[in-house]
């Protein structure tokens, strides 16, 4: 069996070189900044980790109504630093847990970048490792190589970030304290899920959002659901408004937006999308394909066009989420080593917003059956019904499901609700077991729990005009 050699150690590179270890391949996997990637170091788990101590300052709101004299959320203060601290700490052990795991199914890991090296025209690929402790750079010769090399904030020319004022979301951990008034630019996933948290810890935040709503991408009923609870709290949200440049003034930053306008604020946070890690890896010269924008083009177990050569992960643009990185990566390494595996299947990967509250959702989306695409019936129910969010305080909220007209099969799912994330898995289930409204309806759950608001939707659904 001959020699696999990751690069990246991200989702994708890490689980990669699990799989290839326990099929007993001999695995090299070669990272720049530390075991677990991007995600663990400076993007999904430092954010879901901010968010949680801001999570925990939600808590104290509105505590009077239930009773509890906690001297409600102006009594809560925050200490900046010690958020920080417990970011990049949490941050730094998960990425050793995932280091000691790699080292402990034998999996050779290597601190340093590499790069395709010259084709040998042979049956192996030449990869050049340059060890980050300053070592000489040395060639492995490879039969399968993955490319897992992940992506980077977008820096746009006109709004550099200092790491001091204008931010990238991999520096805001490096703040002595909290931004007063922080202009978030861009309402994406990343930017509104950072607004939600900064707002939550009594932050004055504007968000800059380029469209008429923010997440244009995610369900509509549950993006303006969110954005009327982030103004409801106080969010300065601009629609329609493209961030031109932004400039240090005197005591913070300038957004210049492109009408004209301009906001002020003390620290701007870039959030504009990301790129991927793909300029320096010697993919032209190698002959891999890369599409415009820079992503390499993948097909559903990996295999770029140059045989033996697989990339996964957010290099391959595919869905950005470190869940589908790590089964990109996995099912590379199945198909390398001769496994018999089935190709990616995108259609029931369940996403989160980790915003307050969390926007979860799985399968077909509202814009796939508005466009006529997909054929679909749907129930949306506001958990203002639901006796368990009555109870728990839960003001904003809802449950759609989607289903075939003919059949009654579940098609997909939305959920807006605190801790949605942990409430999209039956939709998901039943998606993925082609299970009918019927069979979702006749599931007995738990009284009282929101998730009894998922059978009640399925129970909607049942009936219906033929
Ligand atoms: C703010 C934020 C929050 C997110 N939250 C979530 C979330 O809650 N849930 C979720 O599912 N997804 C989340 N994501 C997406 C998730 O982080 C990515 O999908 C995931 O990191 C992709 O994994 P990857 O292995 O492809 O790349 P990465 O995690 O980016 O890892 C790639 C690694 O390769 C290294 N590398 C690059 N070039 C080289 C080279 N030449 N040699 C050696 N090493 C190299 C990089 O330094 C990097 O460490 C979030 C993203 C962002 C930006
Ligand atoms: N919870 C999660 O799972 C999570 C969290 C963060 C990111 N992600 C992943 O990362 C992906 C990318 O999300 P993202 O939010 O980082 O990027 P994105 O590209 O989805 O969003 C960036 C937004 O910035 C806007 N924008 C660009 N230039 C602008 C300008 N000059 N002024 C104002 N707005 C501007 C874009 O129109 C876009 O809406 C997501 O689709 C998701 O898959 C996941």
């Amino acid at each position: 069996m001959g020699r696999i050699v990751i690069i990246g150690g991200g989702p994708a590179g890490y689980e990669a070189a699990l799989v290839a270890a326990q099929l007993n391949a001999e695995v090299t996997v070669i990272e720049a900044e530390g075991a677990g990637g991007a995600c663990v170091l400076s993007d999904c788990v430092p954010s879901k980790t901010f968010i949680a101590s801001s999570d925990v300052v939600t808590g104290y709101r509105d505590t009077e109504e239930f009773g509890v004299n906690a001297g409600g959320l102006a009594a809560v203060s925050v200490d900046a630093e010690a958020v920080h601290s417990r970011v990049k700490r949490l941050a730094r052990a998960q990425s050793a847990d995932i280091h000691a795991k790699l080292i402990k199914a034998g999996v050779t890991f290597v601190s340093g970048t590499a790069r395709l090296g010259a084709d040998t025209l042979g049956h192996t690929h030449r990869v050049e490792v340059t060890p980050s402790d300053g070592d000489r750079a040395y060639a492995i010769d490879a039969s399968t190589v993955l490319i897992a090399t992940g992506a980077t904030p977008r820096i746009l020319a006109t709004a550099r970030p200092d790491g001091e004022r204008i931010l990238t979301w991999r520096q805001v951990y490096d703040l002595p304290e909290f931004p007063e008034h922080l202009v978030v630019i861009g309402s994406g996933v990343t930017g509104a899920e950072f607004a939600s948290a900064y707002l939550a810890m009594g932050v004055n935040v504007t968000l800059v959002s380029s469209r008429d709503r923010v997440m244009p991408h995610e369900d509509p009923d549950a993006a303006m659901a969110i954005e009327r609870v982030f103004r409801s709290r106080g969010m300065s949200i601009l629609n329609n408004s493209r961030a031109a440049s932004v400039e240090r003034t005197a005591s913070g930053v300038a957004v210049t937006l492109a009408d004209g306008r301009v906001v002020e604020g003390s620290h701007a946070l870039m959030a504009v999308g990301s790129v991927p890690n793909t300029g320096d890896l010697g993919l032209a010269e190698y002959g891999v394909d890369v599409a415009p924008g820079g992503y390499l083009t993948v097909d559903g177990v990996s295999r770029t066009n140059v045989p033996g050569v697989y990339a996964a992960g957010d290099c391959t643009g595919l869905l950005p989420l470190a869940s589908v990185a790590a089964m990109q990566g996995r099912i590379a390494m199945w198909h390398a080593l001769g496994e018999a595996v089935a190709p990616l299947r995108l259609k029931s990967v369940a996403a989160n917003v980790f915003t307050d509250p969390e926007l979860a959702s799985v399968g077909v989306s509202q814009s796939d059956v508005d466009s006529g695409e997909v054929m679909a019936r749907s129930v949306m129910l506001s958990l203002d019904g639901n006796a368990r969010a009555k109870m728990t305080g839960i003001q904003d909220g809802f449950v759609k499901l989607f289903c075939s007209p003919a059949s009654g099969r579940v098609l997909g799912g939305v959920v807006v609700a605190p801790k949605a994330s942990e409430l999209i898995l039956p939709v998901s289930m039943a998606m993925d077991n082609h299970l009918t409204v019927d069979q979702l309806a006749h599931i007995v759950t738990i009284y009282p729990s929101v998730s009894g608001s998922i059978t009640e939707a399925a129970r909607q659904l049942m009936h219906h005009e033929p």
